[in-house]
């Protein structure tokens, strides 16, 4: 099997070292071409590359964002029947690769596709989402998430360190200061009337949407990987509202969140949002500017996944 490992040395949590036991690990059973990142973009073009050149299967280590840009690599790679993808999780909170069932540890993450190509599983067939032509794995949003993401990624681009806390304090500072507090998106869902009046859309193709350290935050427990796109918009922001919805996502279990202001759809094939000015969009993680009108879409059994077996991904809540 012919595979191409993309390391994105500037992850959160790459070294050179894993880097080379992975590499080492992965090419005792492998034809294996080993790719480093160079910045922004970069794993899209080695995805694919990778894809024109009949590769069988593209093994990502990094975060979300070098995962969404293999991804979106081989989707729009102009030839080449598509590779598998595997992850070896080198980002901060690898929220694909855990909804999925691929093992946090990168150590893990490598016994399981070394597995996988011992006993030769067959890799199992995800659904992406597409916001308009930008494919994502986990989550996309318009909205106060969108403006949390820019801000954190100035954060990050000024060389400061990022954490937990500090997506707390900017989710705050946005939600006070007003940001998100206008009604400004137009909700549109098949079969049902239009739904103005909306402040927020996080549009799923898995479940969790995230995880808080271990906590899954569980947004459409009824998503997955294998079916259609949870949507999840609020058309309130007032205090009660909000600290009620948070109060549930943050205890979330099986039961999906519930309130009057709140609108919830599992399984969609799509979802058209029109604003009333450029509102923020976030995709995987990654702000892509505002955006008067997104039109989502899901794309069934879009691409293989490597590794982990199929019934792994029942994300456990507070474990
Ligand atoms: N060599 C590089 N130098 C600087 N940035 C890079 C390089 N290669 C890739 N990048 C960029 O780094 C960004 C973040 O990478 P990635 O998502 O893999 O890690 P992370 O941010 O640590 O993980 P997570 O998304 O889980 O927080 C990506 O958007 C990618 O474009």
């Amino acid at each position: 099997m012919r595979a191409v490992l993309v390391v994105n040395p500037h992850a959160t949590s790459t070294t050179g070292r894993r880097r080379d036991l992975l590499a080492h690990a992965l090419a005792s059973e492998l034809r294996l071409a080993v790719e480093q990142t160079n910045g922004r973009g970069h794993a899209s073009e080695l995805a694919a590359r990778a894809t024109e050149a009949g590769a069988d299967l593209v093994v990502v280590h990094g975060g979300d964002g070098t995962v969404n840009e293999v991804v979106n690599g081989i989707m729009k790679a102009g030839t080449g029947t598509r590779p598998m993808i595997a992850v070896v999780p080198g980002g901060s909170t690898n929220v694909f690769a855990r909804a999925l069932g691929v093992d946090p540890d990168p150590t893990g993450a490598t016994e399981q596709i070394l597995e996988a190509l011992a006993e030769r599983r067959l890799p199992r067939r995800i659904s992406l989402g597409l916001a308009d032509d930008r494919y994502f794995t986990f989550n996309a949003g318009l909205g106060l998430d969108a403006e949390v993401v820019h801000a954190v990624e100035e954060v990050r681009g000024s060389g400061r360190a990022i954490s937990n806390s500090l997506h707390v304090r900017k989710t705050l500072r946005h939600y006070l200061t007003g940001h998100g507090r206008t009604a400004r998106l137009t909700l549109e869902l098949p079969g049902r009337e239009p739904i103005p009046g909306v402040h927020l859309a996080f549009v799923s193709n898995v479940d969790p949407w995230t995880y808080w350290e271990k906590r899954a935050i569980r947004t459409n427990p009824g998503t997955t990987a294998d079916g259609g796109l949870g949507v999840f918009a609020l058309t309130s922001m007032k205090v009660p509202t909000v600290a009620r919805v948070v109060g549930q996502l943050l205890r979330s279990g099986e039961a999906p969140p519930r309130a009057g202001a709140l609108i919830r759809e599992d399984d969609v094939p799509s979802a058209h949002v029109r604003c009333s000015e450029p509102v923020g969009l976030q995709v995987d993680g990654d702000y892509l500017g505002t955006r008067s009108e997104v039109r989502f879409r899901s794309v069934p059994g879009a691409l293989g996944l490597f590794g982990p077996p199929a019934e792994t991904d029942t994300p456990a809540a507070g474990d």
